[in-house]
């Protein structure tokens, strides 16, 4: 193992594992803290997908740290730390906390930050974070549930997280190149929020963060390191495939997230001809709609498209929901029902889900005891067609990010399937 990670989230994780996969290693997901004995076969990165991002600062840390422990003893050399790329987080944590929390394991005092994703439209220039043409406090993300961010200034932000010096490396010095950077680095103590506007500027850092113990970021800080570890030696690059040999079943989307993205391609699916199925969270609590219908639609449609059941509506509507059951209540009730609702679907041959949210996708996985991930092909930037390895049924399954994909993900996501 060249590379060890660890994401706040399970869509993340796949996120990054698509990254690396792209540029060419070899690449295991693995839900959950892995066991000290566990089998990485032979994996050049592999990626431990936490459930993180929200939940107690010193729980995460104890539980990153857990993980990155497993990692370095399997031969890990270097470390990645991968949080959203639209750095969600609070004053509490997690992405300061967690930093500093896997420096400290490290015996290491200097890493950087950096979430641009531009191929997604997340840029950081002079240290403020662009959501496409707007600063993430102007963006949907400021009115985000869990995690509002309403500061654009990155150095900001994570100063509140961290009691480590936060420094800015600036675009002045990532467009002089990887050397330049890599000076930087050299000469730093604390976390450096580093700009990048471009995928250059994402291939320079790379190559500039070779000799970093920990680099933490969105998928995007992934970019350059396959080709860096190459020219070091240290990595034969595989070459990536183009579809996925799927187990033979039938398809199915499950939406439980009620991002924009989603909620457009919602809409143009059904356009097209889906077959779609809304759940109301009050039909799931006045049991006036259950799993085993959602099933049984979903077993009756057998056209050219496949059933769609999502939960996703506006965030009105979500507010609403939100004030009658609380809102992790309301929450974790539409997650147990996908999360069901997916069993169920497998118990009845279907074999190929795509599943949209990030915490519906961690329900989804739960519920279907998937435990490690092999990284198929991209179907839009950020998501892959994944396979479910490990002692269960094997399943093809595509969990996209809440913001992630163009309008008809839904629609075109089956063609990269065998
Ligand atoms: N109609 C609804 N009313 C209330 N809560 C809902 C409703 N539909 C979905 N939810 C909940 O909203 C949350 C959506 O989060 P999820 O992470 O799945 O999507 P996302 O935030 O769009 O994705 P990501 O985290 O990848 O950006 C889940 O907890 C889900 O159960
Ligand atoms: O970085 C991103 O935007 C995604 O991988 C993600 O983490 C969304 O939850």
């Amino acid at each position: 193992m060249i590379l060890g990670a660890i994401a706040d989230d399970l869509t993340g994780a796949t996120d990054l594992a698509l990254m690396l996969t792209r540029g060419g290693m070899r690449v295991l997901q693995v839900v959950g803290v892995p066991h000290p004995d566990a089998d990485f076969d032979d994996a050049d990165a592999v990626i431990v997908s936490l459930k993180s991002r929200t939940i107690p600062a010193p729980e995460a840390q104890a539980m990153s740290v857990s993980a990155a422990k497993v990692l370095l003893a399997k031969g890990a050399r270097q470390l990645l730390f991968k949080y959203c790329s639209t750095f969600d987080s609070t004053d509490e944590g997690n992405i300061g906390p967690v930093t500093d929390a896997l420096l400290d394991l490290l015996g290491d005092t200097r890493t950087l930050a950096c979430p641009a994703f531009p191929t997604n439209k997340r840029t950081v220039y002079k240290g403020h974070l662009f959501v496409g043409d707007v600063l993430l406090s102007d963006s949907p993300m400021r009115d985000h549930p869990l995690t509002p961010m309403r500061d654009g200034n990155l150095v900001r932000v994570l100063a509140r997280q961290t009691n480590r010096p936060v420094s800015l490396i600036d675009h002045d010095i990532v467009r002089r190149g990887s050397e330049a950077v890599r000076e930087s680095f050299a000469s730093l103590e604390g976390i450096a929020i580093v700009d990048a506007i471009s995928n250059e500027d994402l291939y320079e850092i790379g190559a500039a963060s070779m000799d970093l113990r920990l680099i933490t970021g969105g998928s995007g800080i992934a970019m350059g390191l396959p080709e860096a570890y190459h020219r070091r030696g240290l990595l034969a690059l595989v070459p990536v495939e183009a579809s996925l040999e799927a187990p033979a079943g039938r398809n199915a989307v499950l939406a439980g997230s009620c991002s924009a993205a989603t909620r457009r391609q919602i809409e143009y699916g059904r356009a097209q001809g889906m077959p779609a199925l809304k759940i109301e969270a009050a039909q799931i609590t006045d049991g006036t709609f259950s799993v085993e219908a959602a099933a049984d639609f979903a077993e009756r449609e057998t056209g050219a498209l496949p059933p769609l059941i999502y939960s996703s509506a506006d965030s009105e509507t979500v507010r609403a929901v939100q004030q009658a059951l609380g809102a992790e209540e309301a929450g974790e009730l539409v997650e147990r029902f996908m999360g069901e609702l997916a069993r169920t679907l497998a118990r009845r041959g279907f074999t190929r889900f795509l599943i949209a949210g990030g915490e519906t996708s961690g329900a989804v996985i739960r519920d279907l005891g998937v435990t490690t991930l092999q990284i198929g092909p991209e179907i839009d930037p950020g998501v892959p067609w994944t396979i479910s390895t490990g002692s269960g049924p094997e399943l093809a399954l595509a969990l996209k990010s809440g913001n992630f994909g163009a309008d008809d993900f839904f629609v075109k996501a089956w063609e990269r399937l065998k």
